[in-house]
């Protein structure tokens, strides 16, 4: 069996109060198991992000408990917190927010410099083939398309070697042919480094990359799909948005 990596039990998230409260993550409770690849779906405002967020320790529920390996997030002080977010956990978002002064590579070991960690270079060297980056370490990021400045945010993110990778919408910014590669090198980081990722997608051909999809809708945990197609992956979306509407 494998390990879990993360998990969420019963875990809420409440914005504001009275009149403008939201629920926006209502008892929600989701494992996420070493070497797994999932993709997080429902339609627009459902939770997704927030979910996310939570899952990273980005955001602080509400109630309910979130974990990372064996470390309850919520007995972490903010210091704690922040080094367990850069030792164990990488992100990979939809702007790619990568330092326009420094190379890919400075770029690629930040968070392990800031960190005071010395990359493992054969690590570093995998990562960085595996994303077909080699040619390019010494370039800056305007002149990186945007797939490319992407596959640096990737190899950012694996860098550490982080327990998993959360990411939120890592290809709404890029082409599809771009967006298809850095799935891609999310699907072989899966494959190759047994690496866990979580991504956050609209997109039901990027969710046909994962292992699983689970389906939110109004803050809920509704449905779950393991190898997980396109069309299947739209026709249970088309579904949900019917759902949404109508309740
Ligand atoms: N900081 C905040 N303050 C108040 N409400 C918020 C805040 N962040 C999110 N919400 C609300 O919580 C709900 C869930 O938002 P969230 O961004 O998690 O949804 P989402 O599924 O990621 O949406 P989208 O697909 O449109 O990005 C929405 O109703 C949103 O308006």
């Amino acid at each position: 069996m494998p390990a879990i990596t993360a998990a969420t039990s019963g875990l809420t998230k409440v914005y504001g109060s009275g009149d403008t409260q939201v629920v926006a993550l209502d008892q929600v409770s989701i494992t996420f198991k070493e070497g797994e690849f999932t993709a997080i779906m429902g339609p627009s405002g459902c939770g997704k992000s927030t979910l996310m967020h939570c899952a990273a320790g980005l955001d602080s529920p509400t109630s309910g408990s979130v974990r990372i390996g064996t470390t309850e997030l919520s007995t972490l002080n903010d210091r704690r917190l922040t080094q367990l977010r850069r030792d164990r956990i990488g992100f990979i978002f939809q702007a790619f927010n990568l330092l326009p002064t420094l190379t890919a590579l400075e770029n690629i070991t930040l968070p392990l410099t800031i960190a005071g960690r010395r990359p493992d270079p054969q690590w570093l060297e995998r990562v960085v083939a595996m994303v077909g980056l080699a040619g390019r370490l010494g370039h800056r990021p305007a002149q990186l398309s945007g797939g490319q400045q992407q596959r640096v945010a990737v190899a950012r993110a694996l860098a550490a070697q982080p327990a998993i990778i959360f990411g939120d919408e890592p290809t709404g910014n890029l082409d599809s042919r771009a967006g298809a590669e850095v799935l891609g090198f999310l699907r072989d980081s899966v494959r190759e480094l047994g690496q866990t990722v979580v991504m956050v997608t609209h997109d039901p051909v990027a969710a046909g990359y994962a292992d699983r999809v689970v389906f939110l809708s109004d803050g809920q945990l509704v449905d779950e799909m393991t190898r997980p197609t396109p069309d299947r992956v739209l026709d249970r979306m088309k579904s949900l948005d019917t759902r949404s509407r109508t309740s």
